[in-house]
């Protein structure tokens, strides 16, 4: 299958609907793949210029072309499959790329893993040094190469480089050394990429999509390389992590998410689409910095704001069809519960922050309730912000107890209390809420912080979700834990900077009972003797498999119940062994084998809620999984 051979291609410009006279005229390249690298400069090593084909092609009526291989995966036209190594692919039957550009097409670059016959059967012969390498040695090399760095956006930078430069071997670093790089291309190192994105800027990733766009959304989607998307991670900036409005450089961000959607959930790279709308940014520091690389005004709101992104979600379903998975990504609140409300209906939709973190968590939670014993129900919880993050995971875990209790939605939801920057929310302020927050204000005085919530409600959870940094501070602590045998403190704000309190700090303030989660990772913590290792409560655990799940059973709407399915998967790989160290997290080294299990689980409730569009559902859904996972060892190309 992964060989890719002419017919293969003839089928897929029938698929798109092409006329013969224009097969003939690229007869090497297949339609609609543009032969251009990542960053958009055109590729062909044999010097026919393809760029005015594709600008014909451009022209065409596009129909979307339905997944053709298993798994409602996308034909392998990069030799990306899980196949192994000995099957061959022909990259210039795909890109025309030989020679002097095949190196510079990261999709299909070996670097001087190239051997001497590929290098004579495709024109690098003195292009490259004479050693010969293996892909293992190229590894050792890069890792030796980024641990010499002592900034870690220095390994950030060599990561994205590599990106650009040869993506199966970025790939098989990421994989190869997860729990290492995971800080480095995604929380904490990539929030301060995209403080000073304009900056380190280099290469463009992902696409951006501004007001001076505004018309064009669907031919700007067609200046993308790639015609098979499955994964589209779209921000506008407004609330990266728990830094705020960084504007246009938040598009670190999706190309973050969406390295972990490949290395993690084992999505196609060329799958997989970054995507920044640019509305312009309020933060004052960017518009005045020369290397700000987005549009210099302040952020277009209200209809100005919604119309460009109904042309987007409307371009993508036009361009990319029913399946294509639309991740929304740091928006902030009030746009990040529109958008989800408005689009939830109408395409395939999951809001990271909201949904994803929710899931996370809940799946913490789960495993916390092994340790601290008894039920969903039996707890209170507090949570400091009542945000996207806050009222999501609060509106999952009272689903939950609902479910486990029978009890109506709004009684278990009265369990769970929230402060916010005014404190207590409580039912005397209703009137002046913002509508995600109703639901949390319960009969009570008011209460003005957080230190006299604890004492008030003496919750057994305490979950901070405010993107402020440093708001549990010694005295919230210590009260959690004059009530609390072992209280569970979950400080989930990113990246580290933002983090309500460090690993150390819970650990030391209550004695060493707490059981302790952080959304950035925290180094393990000697307390009194002992090691306690602290999870990462990040929605990096879920995304990935839950986007897996939905690709691979063709699911066509998200449902609340495909996330409490990815909780439950989740939870079930947290081992004794784990909970022993206090661990309420499985380790992300197994995170493929993780995220196979979840991706199971959420394909198995689309089947079973009719969401599901790939017939029949396969027996074994795990494998299944696993068996459509990208695996970026090199293909020997003759
Ligand atoms: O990106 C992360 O690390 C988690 C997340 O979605 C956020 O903090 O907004
Ligand atoms: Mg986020």
């Amino acid at each position: 299958m992964l060989s890719l051979n002419r017919s293969s291609f003839l089928r897929c410009d029938e698929k798109q609907g092409l006329l013969g006279s224009q097969r003939r005229r690229m007869p090497l390249a297949p339609a609609g793949v543009r032969c251009a690298a990542r960053g958009g400069g055109e590729l062909n090593g044999r010097g026919i210029a393809v760029d005015n084909t594709v600008k014909e092609l451009r022209g065409e009526a596009e129909p979307v072309l339905e997944p053709r291989s298993a798994g409602g995966v996308v034909d392998d036209a990069h030799g990306e499959g899980g196949d192994v190594e000995e099957q061959f692919i022909m990259p210039w039957t795909v890109s025309v790329a030989s020679g002097y550009s095949l190196l510079r097409n990261p999709q299909h670059n070996k670097g001087l893993a190239f051997n001497e016959k590929e290098r004579d059967a495709h024109y690098l012969r003195g292009l490259l040094p004479p050693a010969c390498v293996t892909q293992e040695l190229q590894e050792k090399k890069i890792m030796h190469n980024l641990r010499q760095y002592q900034v870690p956006l220095q390994r950030y930078v060599s990561m994205m480089d590599l990106q650009e430069r040869n993506e199966k071997l970025f790939y098989k670093l990421l994989i190869d050394h997860v729990e290492e790089l995971l800080p480095i291309v995604y929380t904490p190192t990539v929030g301060e990429a995209c403080q000073k994105y304009g900056c380190i800027f280099r290469h463009p990733q992902g696409l951006y999509i501004s007001l001076n766009e505004r018309g064009k959304i669907l031919e700007v989607l067609r200046n993308w390389p790639e015609r098979n998307i499955q994964v589209i991670v779209v921000t506008d900036g407004e609330r990266i992590l728990g830094l705020g409005d960084l504007g246009c450089q938040g598009m670190g961000i999706p190309v973050g998410k969406l390295a972990l959607y490949t290395a993690l959930g084992g999505l196609r790279p060329s799958a997989c689409l970054p995507v920044t709308i640019d509305v312009g940014t309020n933060n004052e520091q960017l518009l005045k910095d020369e290397f700000y690389i987005g549009l210099r005004r302040r952020r277009a709101t209200g209809q100005e704001y919604a119309e460009l992104m109904h042309e987007f979600m409307t371009a993508v379903k036009q361009r990319y069809g029913e399946k294509v998975l639309i991740q929304f990504e740091d928006f902030a609140n009030h746009n990040a519960f529109e958008l989800l409300a408005k689009y939830r209906k109408t395409h395939l939709v999951f809001n990271d922050d909201i949904q994803g973190t929710a899931s996370v968590v809940l799946a913490g939670l789960f495993a916390a309730l092994n340790i601290v014993g008894g039920t969903l129900a039996e707890h209170s919880f507090l949570f400091l912000g009542a945000g996207e993050a806050g009222t999501g995971i609060a509106e999952l875990i009272a689903r939950e107890m609902s479910k486990q209790t029978k009890a109506p939605l709004e009684e278990t939801r009265k369990k769970i209390w929230m402060v916010d920057s005014k404190g207590l929310i409580v039912s005397s302020r209703k009137e002046s809420l913002q509508h995600f927050k109703k639901p949390w204000a319960h009969d009570h005085e008011p209460v003005g912080n957080l230190l006299d919530a604890v004492k008030a409600i003496k919750p057994t959870v305490l979950i901070g979700s405010s993107g402020v940094g440093r708001t549990f501070t010694k005295e919230v602590v210590e009260a959690m834990a004059t009530f609390n045998e072992k209280p569970i403190i979950l400080a989930l704000s990113n990246p580290t900077t933002q983090s309500e309190c460090s690993a150390e700090e819970a650990y030391t303030w209550s004695k060493g009972r707490a059981i302790f989660a952080s959304g950035s990772p925290f180094d393990p913590v000697e307390y009194d003797g002992k090691i306690f290792v602290p999870g990462q409560a990040n929605n990096a655990y879920i995304f990935p498999g839950f986007g897996l799940g939905l690709v691979i059973s063709g699911a066509t709407r998200v449902h609340d119940d495909m996330l409490l399915a990815a909780s439950e998967a989740l939870a079930q790989q947290v081992t004794q062994e784990n909970l022993d160290k206090g661990l309420i997290y499985p380790p992300f080294s197994n995170i493929r084998k993780i995220s196979a299990h979840i991706a199971a689980n959420v394909a198995a409730k689309a089947y079973e809620l009719g969401l599901a569009s790939r017939l029949p559902c396969p027996k074994d859904l795990v494998k299944y999984a696993e068996s459509c996972m990208y695996n970026p060892v090199y293909r020997s190309y003759r």
